[in-house]
């Protein structure tokens, strides 16, 4: 853990105050479509979507001695040590300017979890599971065609044993603390979407609550004001 206070000292960047950042968090095992998924969210909800593949590959291409040992984890299915993949997601978020964060394959272990609350500390409201066969996901990465390093059939056997070993008790944690939304994603694109679509509506109907309730409670003149408008013209306060 002391590596991880090291690099939360090393960025001095912070959100700002006050500001509401909003966060979810989107897992599945490799090749479940996450990233697919992800694409369409971010047309319909205006999420900013932060892949933790692509922020590694990205820091692959740097030809430096950490960009040389992500690649050889990747290679192997190994996961990258979390303060390294925190790191690059905090310095994303900053950048981007945006509120609201799709993270895309994180956490994928308790110590990427735990990595997150110590150093970025935004509860996410919720998690998505996208749910699939691994006959499906294996066969996706087979076809998917990107040209990566790690879409090889000894890889790939890694990264669902990975997945089982370490995200399952990641899928639990969040499933105990009610936060789980689970779709099935052996179905076409599309329809996956539908589903991912009406859990997302539930975040805005959410918000749309809590601005409501918090406005009433943080402005105690324009509530008295409406209270007296509604009872001199006997209307009933439909607000909440
Ligand atoms: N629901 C789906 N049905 C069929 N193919 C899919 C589906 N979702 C994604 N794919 C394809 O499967 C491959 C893996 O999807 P991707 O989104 O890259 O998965 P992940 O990000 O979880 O690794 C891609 O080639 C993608 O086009
Ligand atoms: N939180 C993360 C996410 C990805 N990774 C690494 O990045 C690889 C590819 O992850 P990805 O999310 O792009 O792809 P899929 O395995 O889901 O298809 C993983 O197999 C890990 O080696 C990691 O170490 N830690």
């Amino acid at each position: 853990m002391a590596e991880v206070v090291e690099v939360h000292k090393d960025w001095s960047g912070s959100f700002p105050s006050g500001k509401k950042i909003t966060v979810v968090f989107v897992i599945g095992g490799p090749g479940s479509g996450k990233g697919t998924q992800c694409a369409k969210i971010v047309s319909h909800f205006g999420f900013t979507h932060l892949s933790a593949g692509d922020l590694l590959r990205e820091e692959v291409k740097s030809d430096t001695e950490q960009g040389t040992m992500i690649k050889n984890l990747m290679h192997e299915g190994k996961l990258v040590p979390s303060e390294i993949i925190v790191r690059l997601l905090l310095k994303a978020m900053l950048a981007s300017g945006n509120d609201k964060f799709l993270i895309d394959g994180f956490p994928r272990n308790e110590e990427n979890r735990e990595a997150y609350e110590k150093i970025i500390k935004i509860e996410p409201e919720f998690v998505l599971l996208i749910d699939c066969s691994r006959e499906e996901m294996e066969r996706r990465i087979l076809h998917r065609n990107q040209g990566r390093d790690d879409d090889n059939m000894e890889t790939i056997r890694r990264r669902f044993e990975v997945f089982q070993q370490s995200t399952l008790p990641v899928i639990q944690h969040y499933e105990k603390m009610g936060k789980l939304r689970r779709v099935d994603g052996d179905r076409q694109p599309d329809m996956v979407f539908e589903d991912v679509k009406a859990v997302f509506a539930q975040l805005n109907t959410q918000a749309n609550q809590g601005s409501n309730v918090s406005r009433a409670q943080t402005n105690p003149f324009k509530r008295w004001f409406l209270d007296l408008f509604c009872s001199c013209f006997d209307v009933a306060d439909r607000r909440n």
